[in-house]
């Protein structure tokens, strides 16, 4: 797992290590981290030419007691200080003393340059880039430099993943300690590039409760639903799935098809998709009535594609399983449907969806999505799974539980359909038994993974591959040799 923490929570925790340890230490194993990631980067360090975009705060401190170790191992190094008279003194001391230089000319510095350190701001940073950091921010894109964010991408809101303003595009961020939220949410994270973890010694120091953490391999293997020897069919959860209409035919047999990839025992359709279903799947129990006479299961999944079966909808929410609701289901419910339930229940809207509960702009929910998960989630009394680049799954317990976030999409997962899938993938993992936020969390990894592996070299893929790259999603994650992201760098 994969953990993000909150300002807050990373100062305190600074605090307690920093009253142990010599003054300046921990800036010091920032600095080592920080400059070993950019030598790595450089491959060469002798002779290379480095800018450090130095703020006022301890994040250009660490940019300048980096820039002083490569400078002492033959790099030429340069600071172009932003608040000039407000630079960390220290560093700029070792700096000097190192044989770095102040720029005479930061744009032509930054032009020659072969890295770009982005010290402007780190978990201080607020209201994004400053007037006076613009032009120097665009002016290390255009230029042919890696660009370094040393902790943060300047410009972005840290707790959030919100960006203001302007924000600096980096290739690659080394972040301290832990990740911050922003390092793991969209649109913030966009801005970060590959992201570096450096253990500066922070981790015991720092809450069991993280703000968000991110699922990997070994974490989705251990949720999956495994069939006991004394198992049946019904032991093993029935999922039933209300979806599809004359209309859309083709989301009653999307939804199906990740029901039937999810470890339910078995999967009950009902709805005006039964043919186009059971000549698919014969596997699939189908009826044409009512969900309510359609006979016991776990959990439902409601709303792919029925157009206006409002009844439907409200049938299903008034049962007292876990319940998913999906699209159309979603622009149909009440709220207080789902407010006055006492099962679990799963939303998974994407930006729009959730902008139409929430009353707001779509733009609103894509510029702050972080905060528009944790507002559903407490308004509907639900779990939410808002979909998207980075897919946020948020439980109802006023921030009790870390916010999950899908570490696993591909862009090329927007395409029609692949929603209907995650539904009955994740409708299934519930009827198995998983919580709302274990099952929407897992089946987004899932359904993930499944689109990374059909489109394998960039190819296009269409719903139908993705469930029908599930089975060889499941077997990836319990590999014990995935390919789990490495382990952070010791100081
Ligand atoms: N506290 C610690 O023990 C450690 C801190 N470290 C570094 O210190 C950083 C935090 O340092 P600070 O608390 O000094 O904060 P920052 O250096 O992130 O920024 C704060 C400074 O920037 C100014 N500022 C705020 N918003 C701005 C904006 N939009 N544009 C320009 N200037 C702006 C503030 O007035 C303040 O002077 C971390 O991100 C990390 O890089 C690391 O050295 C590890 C140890
Ligand atoms: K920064």
């Amino acid at each position: 797992m994969r953990s993000a923490y909150t300002v807050e929570a990373v100062r305190h925790a600074e605090a307690q290590l920093m009253a142990r340890l010599p003054e300046g230490a921990l800036m010091q194993r920032a600095a080592a981290g920080l400059a070993a990631a950019c030598a790595r980067v450089l491959g060469r360090v002798y002779g290379a030419r480095v800018v450090l975009l130095v703020g006022s705060g301890a994040n250009g401190g660490d940019a300048l007691f980096a820039g002083a170790r490569l400078a002492r191992r033959g790099a030429g190094v340069t600071a172009v200080p932003l608040a000039p008279g407000r630079t960390h003194p220290a560093g700029l001391a070792a700096l000097l003393k190192a044989g770095g230089a102040v720029a005479e000319d930061p744009f032509d510095a930054l032009a020659g340059a072969d890295l770009v350190v982005d010290g402007i701001t780190g978990i201080g940073g607020h209201g994004g880039l400053r007037p006076d950091a613009v032009p120097l921010a665009r002016a290390a894109r255009g230029s042919n430099a890696v660009v370094v964010a040393v902790d943060l991408p300047s410009g972005v809101e840290a707790d959030t993943g919100e960006v203001p303003g302007e924000a600096l595009r980096a290739d690659l961020t080394v972040t301290f300690g832990t990740h911050k939220p922003a390092l793991l949410v969209d649109p913030a994270r966009e801005y970060a590039g590959a992201v570096h973890l450096v253990d500066i010694g922070l981790g015991g120091e720092l809450p069991s409760v993280p703000a968000l953490e991110a699922l990997q391999h070994a974490d989705v293997a251990r949720m999956l639903p495994l069939p006991a020897a004394e198992s049946d069919k019904y032991r093993r959860g029935v999922v039933g799935v209300v979806a599809g209409s004359a209309r859309y035919p083709g989301a009653a047999v999307l939804a199906v098809a990740g029901a039937l990839r999810g470890g339910a025992g078995a999967v009950r359709y009902v709805g005006p998709g039964a043919a186009a279903v059971i000549a698919r799947f014969p596997e699939c129990l189908v009826s044409t009535g009512r969900p309510g006479e359609a006979g016991r299961v776990q959990s439902w999944v409601v709303g792919p594609g029925i157009g206006e079966m409002r009844e439907g909808v409200r049938e299903v929410l008034a049962s007292d399983v876990p319940v998913l609701v999906d699209a159309d289901g979603l622009r149909l419910l009440e709220a207080s449907e789902v407010r006055d339930r006492t099962a679990p229940t799963l939303l998974t809207p994407h930006a729009g969806e959730a902008a139409a509960l929430l009353g707001c702009a779509r733009e609103e929910v894509e510029a702050g999505r972080l905060a528009a998960a944790r507002e559903l989630a407490a308004r509907y009394g639900a779990t939410v799974l808002l979909k998207g680049s980075t897919t946020l799954v948020a439980a109802p317990d006023g921030g009790r539980s870390p916010v999950r976030v899908n570490p696993m999409g591909t862009p090329w997962l927007a395409t029609a359909g692949s929603g209907d899938v995650l539904s009955g993938l994740a409708g299934s993992l519930l009827a198995a038994g998983l919580g709302a936020r274990d099952a929407g969390s897992a089946a987004a990894y899932l359904h993930g993974l499944a689109a990374r592996l059909a489109s394998a070299r960039g190819v296009p893929l269409t719903a139908q591959e993705v469930a029908a790259a599930l089975p060889a999603a499941w077997r990836g994650v319990r590999d014990p040799h995935g390919d789990e992201p490495p382990e952070p760098d010791r100081p």
